[in-house]
């Protein structure tokens, strides 16, 4: 499979990574290639990805090639099935995110409010999944069907899953989506003025038109 995406995954994975956007060996990547999906292994860092060492999955989150795939590849999948228009999804265990995640008093069906332009462009809207462990394949089904809906998502108590046509546009819905939800923290307690329910529809992303 294409060497340049294979590439691209192997980059973006040790951008994010070294800019501390996930820890560890968490997040995972993956890109739509035709019929299959290339997806990063289980348990790899992704500050340091082998471009020749990526798992194939296909629509089905089935096992086709390559090292053993993340194990949320079933997660990855389902979010390809729901969204025709997708070529990639990033997940991440970027902070500021995942201490949103972990909130008891957000509404569940838009966790963040629309604080700038561009989280209302790049993000839009942003429901929060119930909490799974990881790699809980029960939560496939439910994923799949927010993601008919929207292109971004927050696992409680985990992180964001976010798709984009290609690994640039996930990559900037997520960046954006964590940079919000820093900002979210830093204003809690302070009286704020997100933009309106009108102004942040003018500006709705286009993977959700
Ligand atoms: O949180 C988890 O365990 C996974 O969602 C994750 O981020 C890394 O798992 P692998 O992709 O299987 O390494
Ligand atoms: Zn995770």
């Amino acid at each position: 499979m294409s060497t340049g995406i294979r590439a691209q995954i192997a980059a973006l994975g040790a951008s994010l990574f070294h800019r501390k956007l996930t820890f560890g060996r968490t997040g995972n990547l993956s890109v739509r290639h035709g019929e299959l999906i290339l997806v990063t292994p289980t348990g790899a860092s992704l500050g340091d990805l082998d471009p020749d060492a990526l798992a194939v999955i296909d629509a089905d989150g089935r096992h086709v090639d390559g090292p053993r795939p993340s194990k949320e590849a079933f997660l990855h999948a389902a979010v390809y099935r729901a969204r025709p228009g997708a070529g990639a999804v990033v997940h991440l265990h970027s902070t500021h995110a995942v201490a949103v995640s972990c909130l008891a008093d957000v509404d569940p069906a838009d966790v963040l409010p629309p604080l700038t332009a561009y989280y209302a462009m790049r993000v839009g809207t942003l429901p929060l999944l119930p909490y799974h462990a990881p790699g809980d394949p029960a939560l496939g089904p439910l994923a799949e069907d927010t993601a008919r809906r929207h292109h971004a998502m927050l696992l409680a108590n985990h992180g964001p899953v976010v798709a984009g046509a290609d690994l640039a546009a996930a990559a900037d819905a997520v960046e954006e989506l964590e940079e919000t939800a820093r900002l979210h923290l830093l204003l809690r307690g302070h009286a704020t003025r997100p933009l309106t329910p009108e102004q942040a529809a003018a500006l709705r992303p286009a993977e959700t038109r």
